[in-house]
């Protein structure tokens, strides 16, 4: 694959396109980069001020530097798409709205990148339509459904919940405290980052409790189902995430033939952002296999 010049911002990647969903109109925001012959799309995680610009930072630049066109879809919900109530499962509405997005695009195939929702999205639109999808990465993230060993919702979850409700810079950083291994990486800068981007779409933080309200089992679980994957799978794990226990991580792994697990220590719910140098040679190298 050939690299190209990595020369872009935000603005300068932001796109919409209007998808139609179950009989809704919905404008979906996402951000286009690079021009590679294969396509990575990376999904965000479902924490209140996520983006897929904010929570893949750090890991654009490697795959568009070795030569994939990288795509950040905003769910419904978040950042500049449009806000919805949710009352059935998340993960399969993501799914549909990506499927509508790469169909308007013209890209028959992609490989998805999907962290923790991200994940669960993921994982559902293989489900959905298997030939849609080429590789999967998944972090911290693949399926809902109960820990083995930890008492859900688990804490991190419990936090994002209250964050949701009662969105202050203090539950803010109660909710980042436990959500990476080392709280002292995390800055004013990127607080601030995330609070703004919070505040700016109050709809989005209400339409989330309403939907939660609606249907505490936003991501159900696809465990009876993992057989059917075909695509290969890399997992990825913190062993101290506190968001979705790493068991989740042993049950995707047993459920998903084609299926490898990594765990890093030393790492909680961000695994791409905590670890993102190792994380991007892993997933450069799982690609390229
Ligand atoms: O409840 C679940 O299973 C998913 C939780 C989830 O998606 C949390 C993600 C948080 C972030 O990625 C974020 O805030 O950036």
């Amino acid at each position: 694959m050939m690299a190209c010049a990595t020369t872009y911002t935000e603005a300068s990647s932001s796109r919409f396109a209007r998808i139609q969903d179950e009989g809704h109109a919905l404008q979906i925001h996402y951000n286009d980069i690079g021009q590679g012959a294969q396509t990575v799309v990376m999904l965000h995680g479902s924490g209140p001020g996520a983006t897929g610009w904010a929570n893949f930072s750090r890991n654009i630049d490697p795959l568009v530097a070795a030569g994939y066109r990288v795509i950040l879809m905003d769910c419904p919900g978040w950042g500049k798409s449009d806000s919805i109530v949710c009352t059935g499962s998340r993960s399969d509405l993501n799914a549909r709205v990506l499927d509508r997005l790469l169909e308007s695009l013209g890209l028959e195939q992609v490989h998805i990148l999907g962290n923790s929702m991200g994940g669960h999205s993921a994982v559902a639109l293989t489900l959905q339509n298997p030939q849609r999808v080429g590789k999967l990465v998944l972090m911290g993230g693949g399926t809902g459904g109960i820990s083995s060993f930890v008492p859900m919702p688990a804490e991190g979850i419990k936090l994002l919940q209250g964050l949701y409700r009662e969105p202050t810079l203090e539950n803010l950083k109660k909710m980042m405290a436990v959500f990476v291994f080392d709280p002292s990486d995390l800055t004013e800068a990127l607080f601030q980052q995330r609070l703004d981007n919070m505040l700016r779409r109050r709809d989005h933080l209400e339409n989330f409790v309403a939907s939660l309200d609606a249907n505490p089992r936003q991501f159900p679980d696809f465990g009876a189902r993992l057989g059917e994957i075909r695509s290969r799978t890399l997992i990825v794990w913190g062993r101290n995430d506190r968001f979705v226990p790493l068991d989740t991580g042993l049950r995707l792994v047993a459920g998903i033939a084609q299926s490898e697990l990594h765990i890093f220590n030393q790492c909680g719910h961000w695994a791409q952002w905590e670890h993102a140098e190792r994380f991007n040679r892993l997933v450069l190298d799982f690609l390229r296999d």
